[in-house]
């Protein structure tokens, strides 16, 4: 990993890694040094941040305030209304507090989810949770999942040009927008929490199953492990820009050429809220590709066999192979900083985190 700033974080200094910025007017328009750029990124890394203050992307940033103001209105209902919404498949519906594996071992998660489907938002008459039902909640769903397609067909086909694919060998035609998919907008609320005193912390390490992840987030958490590091750093949150990352279908499909990102979000501040919304672009669920254990599978078997293996208890969880998790990434070594009980941690302000990152080399 190149030069990269650290921040303290329970009680040591974590490196906060650098990140590519790739240019979203640049790439609509498809030029060579923007392109070459984004493939490098791809295979070297698997995530970049995606520059959307230009005329061009700004419609987006302006979506994500949209969708917040929507989050607040849904997560502050009683859970008995967001549970009579309930899990409807895994890309569609609600998941309490503690639905999966935490971040440490012998936790529980600690957010809450909710999600809504490329595919349901197009139905005459979408299943939605019915505090976030009337027609202006429905608009502000659509322009995100709108423009998170938008943005996400717009890289894999910069990405197609780049690696000079032609015709039905190009990504989008394993993503069409007429086609079936899990594609999914995935809106989170992380807790409040004490890692020492807590039950229910963060989001357990794992690869996406997606193609590409659109991730908006204005808060400290995400921690992300390059390959070949020896250890999970912080990605810092970047005003105008979403965090792109490469998942596994994409991986696959590259012919595991691409790295798909390994991550996991702790938390940075134990006494805030977070709040970040995730879109998975999913290929067509009938898509083949040869998967981290060398089975020639669907998309949609890929998607279902991972879901439930995040779902599972962490005994089956351990028993399963870890290229599942993982997409057949590969860690480097056992982290210290990933492993269980951590000591004491004091809560860092977001404000100060400017005054505490150094430079390192
Ligand atoms: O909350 C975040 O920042 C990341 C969430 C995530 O990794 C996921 O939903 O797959
Ligand atoms: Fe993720």
């Amino acid at each position: 990993m190149a030069t990269s700033k650290t921040v303290q974080w329970n009680g040591k200094e974590v490196p906060v890694y650098e990140m590519q910025t790739i240019n979203f007017s640049a790439l609509l328009s498809q030029e060579p040094a923007e392109l070459e750029k984004l493939v490098r990124c791809c295979q070297d890394e698997g995530y970049f941040y995606l520059d959307l203050n230009t005329v061009d992307g700004r419609r987006f940033i302006d979506d994500h305030q949209e969708t917040l103001k929507l989050m607040h209105h849904f997560f502050d209902a009683p859970l008995e209304v967001k549970n009579e919404y309930g899990l409807i498949s895994p890309h569609l519906g609600y998941e309490p507090v503690g639905s999966r594996n935490g971040v440490l071992e012998n936790t529980r998660d600690g957010y809450e989810m909710v999600k809504v489907s490329r595919d349901e938002i197009q139905r005459d008459s979408p299943h939605i949770p019915r505090n976030i039902k009337n027609s202006s909640d429905i608009k502000i769903l659509e322009n995100a999942i709108a423009g998170n397609n938008i943005m996400s067909k717009a890289i894999l086909s910069a990405l197609s040009t780049g690696l000079g694919l032609t015709g039905a060998t190009r990504f989008e035609n394993l993503h069409r927008n007429t086609r079936p998919s899990t594609s999914t907008l995935a809106m989170m609320h992380y807790i409040p929490s004490d890692p020492v005193t807590d039950h229910n912390v963060g989001h357990q390490k794992h690869t996406d199953i997606s193609s590409l992840t659109v991730l908006f987030t204005e808060q400290w958490g995400l921690q992300i492990r390059p390959p070949g590091t020896k250890q999970f750093g912080f990605v810092e949150p970047k005003k105008g820009t979403a965090i792109i990352n490469v998942g596994d279908s994409l991986r696959f499909a590259s012919e595991h050429v691409f790295q798909s990102c390994i991550h996991r979000v702790v938390p940075f501040d134990c006494t805030e809220h977070r709040y970040s919304v995730a879109y998975f672009l999913r290929a067509e669920d009938d898509t083949m590709f040869t998967d981290s254990e060398g089975r020639y599978v669907t998309s949609r078997q890929w998607h279902d066999e991972k879901f439930m293996a995040f779902l599972a208890s962490p005994m089956d969880q351990a028993a399963a192979p870890s290229s599942l998790l993982l997409g057949g990434m590969k860690e480097d070594e056992t982290d210290v900083y990933g492993t269980l009980k951590l000591p004491k941690m004091e809560p860092v302000a977001v404000n100060d985190i400017k005054k505490t990152a150094v430079e390192v080399h």
